[in-house]
């Protein structure tokens, strides 16, 4: 598979590059960064691209890739609903290029977010702690964003209300942010690479779910994964526990 990398020079990019350079059934035949011309990408016919740059670039970057069939796997953050309908369009005029959006491509994070989202309906209470390195431009992550909606879920599907919090005065922003109605709360952290943690409680006993990532290379094996599943599945596909026999 020909293979092109968008954010080549950065953090993780250079992680996908050397990963994509290992692979025997795979080629890198484009690494591109901010100011390069997508248009190397057709030149040199790659099939598929990876995209690691960042939320206010990876929205063209994916229009491009669709209107030229190139298939996507996307570890980018900052995908709300209203991009993903965006994708989604842009893709049903394009119906033979494949998107592949997902928050976290290490499979311990894909293992937490599905065991807080199976421990959800057992607690009262739920709350996360995002912890990243300090050059990190969006909060919260898009891990956290999405174990959060995963949880929200699991609490409407079981009847759950909103957690108990008495909190009626205090400073802006000491609670965390609010997402579905659970909240979640960022640090950053220099030394630190990406980790999480879902706090569960219920009377007379909680439950911690950990994830640490401490190091860039957690993320290849899942963009590899995604690019070897990306082109029999077309359309938009978002997490990559779609490709993963997690049931
Ligand atoms: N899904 C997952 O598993 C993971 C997702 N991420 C996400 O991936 C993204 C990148 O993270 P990280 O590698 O740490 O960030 P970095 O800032 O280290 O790397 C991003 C790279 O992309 C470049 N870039 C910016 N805009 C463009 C553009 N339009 N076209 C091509 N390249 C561009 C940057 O160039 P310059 O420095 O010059 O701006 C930089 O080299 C973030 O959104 C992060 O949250 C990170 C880890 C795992
Ligand atoms: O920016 C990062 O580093 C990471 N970003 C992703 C996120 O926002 O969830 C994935 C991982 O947490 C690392």
């Amino acid at each position: 598979m020909r293979v092109g990398v968008l954010g080549a020079q950065g953090k993780v990019g250079r992680e996908v590059c050397a990963g994509v350079q290992a692979a025997e059934d795979m080629e890198l035949v484009a690494g591109l960064d901010l100011g390069d011309d997508l248009k190397a990408l057709v030149d040199a016919g790659a099939e598929a691209i990876v995209d690691f740059t960042h939320p206010d670039a990876v929205m063209a970057n994916l229009a491009f890739c669709i209107e030229n069939g190139i298939n996507a796997v996307v570890g980018t953050t900052g995908f709300d609903d209203a991009r993903l309908e965006t994708l989604r369009g842009q893709l049903g005029e394009s119906p033979r290029s494949g998107v592949l959006i997902a928050p976290n491509f290490s499979i311990g994070a894909i293992l937490m977010m599905r065991f807080s989202a199976q421990a959800a309906k057992y607690y009262e209470s739920v709350e996360i702690i995002e912890l990243h390195h300090p050059t990190k431009a969006d909060a919260p992550s898009g891990t956290a964003a999405r174990t959060a909606r995963l949880i929200a879920q699991a609490r409407r599907d079981a009847g759950l209300g909103a957690p108990p919090d008495a909190t009626s005065t205090g400073i802006e922003g000491a609670r965390g942010a609010d997402v579905d109605g659970i909240r979640v709360h960022g640090l950053r952290i220099r030394g630190l690479v990406a980790h999480q943690e879902v706090v569960l409680g219920g009377p007379g006993e909680t439950l911690t779910i950990r994830h640490d990532s401490l190091d860039r290379a957690s993320f290849v094996p899942g963009v590899l994964l995604g690019l070897r599943s990306i082109g029999a599945a077309p359309g938009l596909t978002v997490g990559l526990e779609a490709f993963l026999d997690l049931d």
